[in-house]
């Protein structure tokens, strides 16, 4: 085994530690306190779990304190195989509890185990020791140098023969005694059972069942041949009950066809009374048939005597007069024929003239308001002419009005030109009046200012005497043009006025030429009106005259049409009394016809009714025969009743009921018997199934108590051979006993040799029993116990270091996975010389093959002789532990 690293969290005074391990001597040196055995604890912890905790610890302790959460990794090397344990620890100081929450084993990476106990469990076997081994020979701590060599003999044995692989030789020879034992309890178990069947085997046959079965056989037989011979008899019984039963039955069946038949006889003499009845009212309806037929055929010889036709064929009779009748319905409406046809044209004739009529009345209308018109148009042309002789007038009215205004009719045209012209001038002439005003009216102003200063004397500003100035000389000549202004003003004035009276007269004029021109146009539009007046009035005149004219046609074709309406009225009336005639002459053939119909109905009736009368007759005789058929019936039945009262005579009906209560007396009887006979039988053939089944169980026990015979053979061999395998492991362990301690004196005294520098002590024994003795060099033994404190070191550590030798020669194959050898502080009772000689001891250690070495030590020699050199600090600052590595 080789430890490779370290990984700590929250472990005593660790926070954190990744530490690496190399091959061959480590001393780990620091002062007190610093974390020196917490790094080999941590290691112990990881691969043990809780179990490295002594009685006086437990799982919170090694968390540090203030931690929650914990957790140790170690690598390692064994049999070629990279292997890491971690473990997990929970702190909950509330609850006061802590946890080894986890623990997690991996080979090559690949995890095998996940669960603490498992964990531990192959830990264990991969390093082929438990916790107990490994403090005690892998680990040794402070403080527990002499634990080895104190230790009872018993114990000293156990851990060696752990260390040495003997322990499985015991635990073989253990199984093997567990066999055995275990193969005596089925040994004891199956020969009680061998006597427990024996005792039943033999109960059974004490108790003869064979012979209870054959007797029991005997008992069924008998009770069979009862069973059959009492069957027999029910049979009989049986038979006779049925017999009984039929004539019974037969008894009962010919009383109820004597009341059928009886019954029979009274519905047939029913029914022929019926017959007779219905023969009676035919009879009756007969003779009114017959009284009936004379009245019609008196009927009859009356109507052919009242129309003339007594004798002769009915038919050719009716046929003659019917052809008749037809002819003069033919001529008939001929007549009416020809008549609506004249009387259509009559109506023709009137409508026409209705028309002539109204087109009469509508020209007459024509002309009266042609004529009236002519003479509005005649009026209107009138009011016209009269218009225009009064615009004449007017006009030459206007024209003698012009003559004052030195206007003549031809100036006239030139009227607006004239009028604009006035206009500009007058414009003009108020132009220049405006002018005027301004003018004057600025030196009125200035005069009047000029004045007003004058009459003050002084010039208000610079106090200046006006009298004299320029003033006085500028207002003299503003007077004078003030005159002159306007006398200029009243020559405007003048010139306005005349040229007022001359736009007045202009305007005058403007007037008389506009109505001059209304009048013109008047009267040229009335000329207009005139002439259209006088074609309309032309055209009237020409449409009287046409309408005159055809007024005199239509009183022509008038009295054409009245002479031809006149004609069609005596043809009509001719036919209409042509027509009169014929329909008399139809009205007689007509009812000669109804009485010979009528006649020919009543013979039709009177035939019915003889026929009537001979299907009634008919019916009759059919009755009567069906009466005779019903009578012969009445003696048949009359007949089969006598054979049935001589057939029911030989019954007596009450001596067969007793006959019949007898024999189901006795079938009851006869029953029950039987009955309880098959219960008997049936419970004996119980016993004999009972039996029968004991007989087999009796065979089954017998086999059975073969076989567990052939059992009983077989475990004795098998309890003989763990007997022997028990006792030769027990011999092979003592004797490979032997072998070691053989091996392991040599070792220890040779080692002692090497080590012990002193001169009191000779040598050292173990003996078969695990002894230790150490003897001085008189010869005189000593226990371990009584050595001193340094002596008990000593010989604590060659018996170590002597155990590793014998694990370096291979025992059981554990050369391979040597584990490593650690040393907390070993040099503490050791004096100088003895320091010295252990460092040539772990120097061997290493050369047997002890890969890595591990100790702890302050001591300067040591710290020197390592091949690596680990330093422990803890801050106390942080309070955690740290290392460095040399
Ligand atoms: N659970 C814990 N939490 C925190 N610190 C702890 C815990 N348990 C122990 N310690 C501290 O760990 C420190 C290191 O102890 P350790 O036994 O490893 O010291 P050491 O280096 O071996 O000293 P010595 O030379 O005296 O043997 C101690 O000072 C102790 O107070
Ligand atoms: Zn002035």
């Amino acid at each position: 085994m080789r430890i490779k690293r370290l990984k700590i969290e929250n472990i005593r005074s660790y926070k954190e530690l990744d530490l690496s391990f190399q091959d061959g001597v480590t001393v780990v040196s620091g002062v007190n306190g610093s974390g020196k055995s917490s790094l080999l604890e941590a290691c112990f912890t990881c691969l043990f779990g809780s179990k490295t905790l002594d009685k006086d610890f437990v799982i919170s302790d090694i968390i540090r304190k203030g931690a929650t959460k914990a957790s140790i990794t170690l690598e390692f090397e064994q049999n070629g195989h990279d292997y890491s344990v971690e473990q997990f620890f929970r702190n909950d100081p509330e609850k006061g509890r802590a946890s080894n929450t986890g623990a997690i084993l991996r080979r090559d990476s690949e995890i095998l185990f996940d669960q603490p106990t498992r964990t531990y469990d192959a830990i264990r076997s991969l390093l082929s020791m438990d916790e107990e081994a490994y403090r005690n020979c892998v680990y040794i701590r402070q403080g527990e140098i002499d634990v080895l060599i104190n230790s009872k003999p018993k114990d000293r044995q156990k851990m060696i023969d752990d260390l040495l692989q003997l322990g499985k030789l015991e635990e073989y020879r253990e199984r093997a005694s567990s066999a055995r034992i275990g193969v005596g309890r089925h040994q004891k178990d199956t020969e009680r059972r061998i006597r427990e069947v024996d005792a039943a085997v033999r109960a059974i046959e004490d108790s003869n069942p064979a012979e209870r079965l054959a007797e029991l056989r005997t008992l069924s037989g008998n009770l069979e041949r009862e069973i059959f011979s009492l069957n027999e008899k029910r049979d009989r019984a049986l038979s006779l009950k049925e017999e009984t039963l039929k004539k019974i039955a037969e008894f009962r069946e010919l009383a109820a066809r004597k009341t059928s038949v009886q019954s029979q006889v009274k519905e047939l003499a029913e029914k022929k009374d019926r017959a007779y009845l219905q023969i009676g009212s035919a009879e009756k309806s007969i003779i009114s048939a017959r009284n009936a037929r004379e009245g019609i055929l008196d009927r009859i010889r009356e109507t052919r005597s009242g129309h003339g036709f007594e004798d002769g064929d009915l038919e050719v009779i009716l046929s003659g007069i019917e052809s008749g009748e037809r002819s003069l319905r033919d001529r008939m409406s001929g007549i009416s024929k020809n008549r609506a046809v004249l009387e259509k044209e009559q109506s023709n004739l009137a409508e026409s003239l209705a028309e002539n009529r109204k087109q009469l009345g509508e020209l007459e209308r024509s002309v009266s308001q042609g004529k009236e018109k002519l003479a509005g148009l005649q009026s209107e042309a009138e009011a016209a002419r009269a218009r225009i002789v009064q615009l004449e007038e007017k006009r030459s009215s206007v024209i003698a009005n012009l003559e004052p205004l030195g206007l003549t009719v031809e100036k006239l045209d030139n009227i607006e030109e004239i009028f604009d012209l006035v206009t500009d001038q007058q414009k003009n002439l108020h132009g220049k009046e405006k002018e005027l005003t301004v003018k004057l009216s600025e030196i009125q102003e200035r005069m009047k200012r000029s004045g007003d200063l004058l009459s003050k004397g002084k010039c208000p500003t610079c106090m200046q005497d006006l009298k004299g100035s320029c003033i006085e000389e500028s207002t003299a000549a503003d007077s004078q043009k003030a005159k002159e202004l306007q006398a200029e003003m009243a020559a405007l004035k003048k010139k306005q006025e005349s040229l007022d009276s001359k736009l007045g007269r202009v305007r005058e004029a403007r007037t008389y030429r506009n109505d001059m021109e209304t009048a013109g146009r008047e009267i040229k539009s009335l000329e207009d009106t005139i002439k259209g007046l006088e074609k309309v009035g032309t055209e009237y005149r020409s449409m009287i005259a046409d309408y005159d004219k055809r007024k005199e046609d239509l009183s022509s074709r008038r009295s054409l049409i009245e002479e031809s309406s006149g004609g069609l009225q005596g043809r009509i009336q001719v036919l209409k009394q042509e027509l009169e005639a014929s329909e008399k002459e139809h009205a007689t053939s007509m009812k000669l016809i109804e009485a010979a119909r009528k006649v020919r109905m009543d013979l039709l009736e009177s035939d019915r009714i003889r026929a009537d009368i001979s299907q009634t007759e008919e019916r009759i005789s059919g009755l009567r025969e069906m009466i005779s058929i019903f009578d012969s019936q009445i003696a048949e039945k009359q007949e089969s009743l006598r054979e049935i009262d001589s057939r029911s005579g030989g019954f007596d009906i009450d001596k067969l009921q007793s006959l019949l209560r007898d024999y189901e007396e006795a079938f009851g009887v006869i029953s029950s018997e039987i009955e309880r006979l098959h219960k008997e039988r049936e419970s004996v053939s119980k016993q004999a199934g009972m039996l029968e089944n004991e007989l087999r169980r009796l065979e089954e026990q017998k086999a059975t108590l073969g076989r567990l015979n052939n059992r009983v053979e077989y475990l004795n061999a098998i309890y003989a051979d763990a007997e022997e395998l028990e006792a030769m492991y027990m011999r092979i362990r003592s004797q490979l006993r032997s072998n070691n301690i053989g091996a392991l004196d040599t070792f220890i005294n040779e080692i002692f040799a090497f080590m012990y520098t002193n001169n009191a002590y000779s040598h050292v024994r173990l003996d078969a029993d695990y002894n230790l003795t150490v003897f001085e060099k008189d010869g005189t033994s000593l226990e371990p116990r009584l050595l001193s404190g340094g002596e008990r070191a000593l010989f604590n550590l060659v018996l170590r270091c002597a155990i590793y030798r014998l694990l370096s020669l291979g025992v059981a194959g554990r050369q391979a996975g040597l584990p490593p050898l650690i040393m907390d502080e070993p040099t503490v009772f050791l004096d100088r010389g003895h320091v010295n000689q252990l460092i040539k001891l772990i120097d061997m250690m290493r050369d047997i093959g002890v890969g890595q070495i591990l100790v702890v030590s302050h001591d300067e020699s040591l710290i020197d002789s390592a091949d690596h050199v680990f330093t422990v600090e803890k801050d106390p600052v942080t309070n955690s532990s740290s290392i460095t590595a040399k």
